[in-house]
């Protein structure tokens, strides 16, 4: 409980900015309008789209105030802030998010483009599994960047997991077969697949997960499957699309959404979740190895929504 309260707490003032965005302005037009009409749906609308919860789902959201507003017989606008929060919680509902890799033999491939913190992600989450005693390697199959491997062996090294490939310009299938090779004899626990995301060139990066994949279906086929796109929360929309695009060329079962410490844009979860169905498994929260969080929408929404006073409640209550 104690550990779930402190992330409480981080959430919340991580998302100070977010909660600026769009809940100061949510709250002034809650409380500035004495009549819920065209012109109060309007300003909400433009509050949830400015707050990077994405067209669909705002639009949802809208239709589901309205309808509730008509059943229930609401006049009063502020009592629609609790149905907002219902319908913001509903729209996000991907059921209960899975987290069967970690305790399971699995191989685990991250994708996601250059720069959104695909390499720090993988050291964390390496961190994270080690720091549960499971054998962890990683295989630098993003063979692309220069100075991508080095990177990610700096992260395997703090993480103390073991690191396969890392030459520039080698084949991306090739590190992958080594690493599964390296993964049955050593008996890892998870491997964890640093895989390209170039999108400009989708027909390509298909093909080359496909053949990546192929090779794990052949040479491991026990092992359980996985595959993650690391977006920045901080590009809003940008990272929507991109999550997009990934759907289209795999098939993907999480999202880590880095750079959630101070970003205005937090909405953007809303987003993916809602339109996408997919669920955001983790949030980056800061640089450091432990600044990776599990992702709960429902706890999420609620430290959005929480008042300002409520940080210090925190203090002495079990969230
Ligand atoms: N504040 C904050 N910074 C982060 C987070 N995750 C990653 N970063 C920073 O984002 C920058 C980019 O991270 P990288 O891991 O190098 O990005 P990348 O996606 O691996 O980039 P490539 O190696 O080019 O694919 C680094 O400075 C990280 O420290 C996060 O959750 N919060």
């Amino acid at each position: 409980m104690a550990e779930e309260k402190g992330f409480f707490k981080r959430l919340f003032s991580g998302l100070s900015k977010t909660r600026d965005n769009i809940v100061s302005g949510m709250d002034s037009i809650f409380n500035g309008f004495s009549k819920i009409d065209e012109e109060f749906y309007e300003e909400l609308e433009e509050v949830l789209i400015m707050g990077d919860l994405g067209v669909q789902a705002t639009y949802d959201i809208l239709d589901d105030l309205r309808e509730k507003v008509k059943t229930q017989h609401i006049k009063e606008p502020a009592a629609c802030r609790q149905i907002l929060i219902d319908s913001i919680k509903e729209q996000m509902d991907v059921g209960e998010t899975a987290y069967e890799f970690e305790d399971k033999t699995s191989v685990v491939m991250v994708v996601g483009v250059n720069g959104v913190g695909k390499t720090t992600t993988i050291g964390k989450l390496a961190g994270k599994l080690r720091a549960q005693n499971k054998k962890v390697i990683l295989a630098a199959a993003d063979t692309f960047r220069a100075a991508a491997g080095e990177q990610l062996k700096e992260w395997a090294n703090r993480a103390q997991a073991e690191l396969i490939g890392g030459q520039e310009g080698s084949d991306p299938a090739s590190v992958v077969y080594d690493a599964v090779a390296a993964a049955k004899a050593r008996h890892a626990d998870v491997l964890l697949c640093d895989t390209a995301g170039r999108l400009h060139n989708k027909k390509n990066l298909m093909e080359e997960l496909k053949k990546i994949n192929r090779i794990v279906d052949r040479e491991y086929p026990e092992a359980f499957r996985e595959t993650l796109v690391v977006l920045d929360a901080t590009t809003g929309q940008n990272a929507l699309q991109q999550a997009r695009e990934f759907k289209e060329v795999a098939d993907i079962s999480g999202i880590i959404l880095t750079k959630m410490d101070g970003t205005a844009k937090g909405g953007i979860a809303v987003a993916i979740q809602s339109e996408l169905g997919i669920p955001v498994k983790y949030i980056g929260v800061g640089e450091t190895i432990d600044d990776l969080q599990k992702f709960n929408a429902d706890t999420f929404v609620d430290a959005l929504f929480a008042s300002t006073d409520r940080e210090s409640e925190t203090d002495n209550e079990e969230i």
